[in-house]
């Protein structure tokens, strides 16, 4: 399988900044975004609607499959409006409820399997930057962009910490940073696409380094491997 347009993979832990630097270089290059959290949310959120137990791996993979959302660019809290069976869920899908689900339903195999053709078909021109954990091992393994951004656990549950306040949502440091830490061992620990740097992914430390510098690494990155991007 090879890309029908150039592809950039931007993998990486909660908080690690894939989201920020997903829509600069969107932005910056005029290319399509994939936000593949979002869709691991809605599925989450969809389940929670329709009182789908989060451990009952057929009605949730039969729910993906069949999940009726819309993705409107240019819109909403990540610059994409969310949108599940007709209802704006833009800010709902934010909620730390709803991330600790995500992780929980993107933990089965077969779920994954029903979700990987919808955001395969998100690679369309003139380009596509794809956020998520397993954009480079997985859905998009053939591009040779490919970056993996971290950064400790304390200072992404300050940034999330953060970004939730700023959101108006209430949150407890304490909290955050002990289901960040449960959901990243949850991620790297499950048997299927685990939370793990691709072999050929130039990882990035963003700890102490600003957003603007991420996105100066991040764009020479693509340059170099990318060369018809300028
Ligand atoms: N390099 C960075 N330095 C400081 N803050 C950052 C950096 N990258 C992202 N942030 C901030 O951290 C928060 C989480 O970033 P986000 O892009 O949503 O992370 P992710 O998508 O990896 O979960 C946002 O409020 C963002 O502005
Ligand atoms: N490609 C992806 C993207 C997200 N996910 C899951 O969905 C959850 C929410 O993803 P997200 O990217 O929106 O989370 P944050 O990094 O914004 O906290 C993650 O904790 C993963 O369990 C996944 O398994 N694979």
């Amino acid at each position: 399988m090879s890309e029908r347009t150039p592809v950039v993979t931007i993998d990486g832990p909660s908080g690690a900044g894939k989201g920020t630097i997903s829509q600069l270089l969107a932005e910056r290059l005029g290319w399509k975004l994939l936000d593949s959290g979002a869709i691991y949310r809605v599925l989450a959120l969809a389940a929670l609607h329709h009182n789908v137990e989060l451990d009952n791996e057929d009605s949730l993979s039969l729910l993906a499959a069949h999940l009726d959302v819309q993705f409107i660019t240019g819109n909403g809290l990540h610059g994409i409006k969310v949108v599940l069976e007709g209802e704006d869920v833009s800010i709902d899908i934010r909620s730390q409820e709803c991330s600790n689900a995500a992780s929980k339903v993107a933990a089965y195999p077969r779920v994954r399997e029903a979700l990987l053709r919808r955001q395969r078909a998100f690679n369309e021109a003139p380009g596509l930057i794809a956020d998520g954990r397993d954009m480079g091992t997985v859905v998009f393994p053939n591009t040779p962009a490919k970056i993996y951004l971290t950064a400790s656990a304390e200072e992404r549950a300050q940034r999330r910490y953060n970004q939730l306040q700023d959101k108006g949502f209430d949150v407890n440091i304490d909290r955050l940073l002990s289901e960040i830490i449960e959901r990243d061992d949850r991620d790297t620990n499950r048997s299927v696409a685990p939370l793990v740097p691709a072999e050929d992914a130039l990882i990035i430390d963003t700890s102490g380094i600003g957003i603007d510098e991420v996105l100066d690494i991040a764009l020479t990155h693509i340059q170099t491997k990318l060369p018809s991007v300028s």
